[in-house]
């Protein structure tokens, strides 16, 4: 899939787009980025824009010596930058944007996150620009995504979307940091991302990025994933979107799978957080590895963690192997009793009615890492 063919395209910017001096927004690369979203929609696709640059558009109202600041005068940044890097976004359109904040604490509640696709896909109904961006005013350690490429590509995900195009101030990525090595190539296109893949990528040089290519591998990942193609291009260079309206590709794109995770699966694997763990014993583990099946409480060593019906739980080895990311259908509170129980009685009943511990289809295999 490429942009002339597309249906639903989000597209991802980077801070250095947005201020490139750190001085406030800056409209230099923007035009062209904003009447590029013009003409998709002219062309009928639909656009979700996922906008970085709150932090560094808002770093100029806080003491120079801040900007490599506590954590604290950062969100204030953000704060303070997202309401011009809004205004900045919406000058440029004669149809209305909308604000999205979103945390990752949202976005792995299976309940918001279902509330999150509901309010972009009304916004997209009604001809709006959803402007997605990363709540750092609010958001915690334990709470963060951390970087917009990795939010980008949860956002493409959740929004059924075809192409993902992440626009950064390279023109993709390299067998290694352009910005460091003369001799570094680009790789126009990377059918499966393997450990080599991730190996070439180096952390961001600019002073405003964040993510860096690593995380966009790692959105890449999620995406592809999900079926969607998924480019890194040079947001700097106005050639990069006429060839993307041509439907050529301008920097590297990620073939998505030939058979993408369905939607349930995808969300557990790559975007809700394990509330708890599920440690099984090595004979249903070594059958695991094979295909997914329902787990049954025998098969439990033990649990750790506190989680409810329904959260997701890590299934893993004695030895700490990732297994695999499930739906529990037993709280903790319950297996733990069930433990108690077996030493004095045959529950074997009580798991004929309440079902398996976890349902086949409720389980997602992870990459062995
Ligand atoms: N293998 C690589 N290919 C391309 N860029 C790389 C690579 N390794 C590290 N980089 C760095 O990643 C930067 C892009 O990441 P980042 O600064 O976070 O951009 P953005 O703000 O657009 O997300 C490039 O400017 C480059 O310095
Ligand atoms: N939420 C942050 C996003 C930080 C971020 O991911 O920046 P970048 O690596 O430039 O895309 C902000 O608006 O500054």
């Amino acid at each position: 899939m490429n942009i002339s063919n597309s249906r639903r395209i989000v597209i991802k910017i980077g801070s250095a787009l947005i201020a490139p001096d750190q001085d406030g927004c800056r409209a230099r690369y923007l035009l062209t980025i904003a009447q590029f979203i013009v003409r998709c929609r002219a062309m009928g696709k639909e656009v979700v824009l996922v906008s970085s640059g709150s932090v560094a558009a808002g770093s100029h109202l806080f003491p120079e010596d801040a900007k490599n600041s506590s954590v604290v005068l950062k969100k204030a940044m953000a704060a303070a930058g997202q309401t011009e890097m809004m205004a900045t976004w919406d000058r440029f359109f004669d149809f209305p944007s909308a604000q999205i904040l979103l945390t990752h604490g949202d976005l792995r509640d299976l309940e918001r996150y279902n509330s999150i696709r509901e309010t972009v896909f009304t916004l997209l109904e009604h001809g709006i620009l959803p402007i997605i961006n990363e709540n750092d005013a609010v958001t915690t350690d334990e709470l963060k995504v951390g970087d917009n490429d990795n939010l980008s590509a949860m956002v493409a995900a959740a929004a059924d979307a075809d192409v993902l195009l992440m626009c950064s101030d390279v023109d993709g990525l390299y067998d290694k940091n352009p910005n460091l090595h003369e001799d570094a190539s680009l790789i126009p296109q990377v059918s499966e991302i393997s450990e080599d893949i991730y190996a070439m990528a180096g952390c961001a040089t600019s002073q405003v990025g964040t993510g860096g290519m690593k995380t966009k591998i790692e959105a890449a990942e999620k995406a592809t994933s999900h079926g969607i193609s998924t480019y890194i291009v040079n947001g700097f260079k106005e050639s990069t979107f006429e060839k993307l309206l041509a439907g050529e590709n301008p920097g590297t794109v990620f073939l998505p799978y030939d058979e993408p995770m369905h939607a349930q699966q995808h969300w557990m694997t790559h975007t809700a957080s394990e509330q708890g763990e599920i440690i099984v014993e090595h004979g249903y583990a070594e059958d695991l590895k094979d295909h997914a099946e329902p787990l049954a409480a025998e098969n439990i060593s033990h649990v750790q963690g506190e989680f409810s019906v329904g959260d997701t739980v890590l299934v893993r080895t004695e030895k700490g192997e990732r297994l695999a990311k499930a739906t529990t259908n037993y709280s903790s509170c319950l297996l733990n009793f069930l433990a108690e129980q077996e030493q004095t009685s045959d529950n074997g009943h009580l798991q004929e009615s309440i079902g398996p511990v976890i349902s086949g289809q409720d389980i997602a295999m992870l990459e062995k890492s």
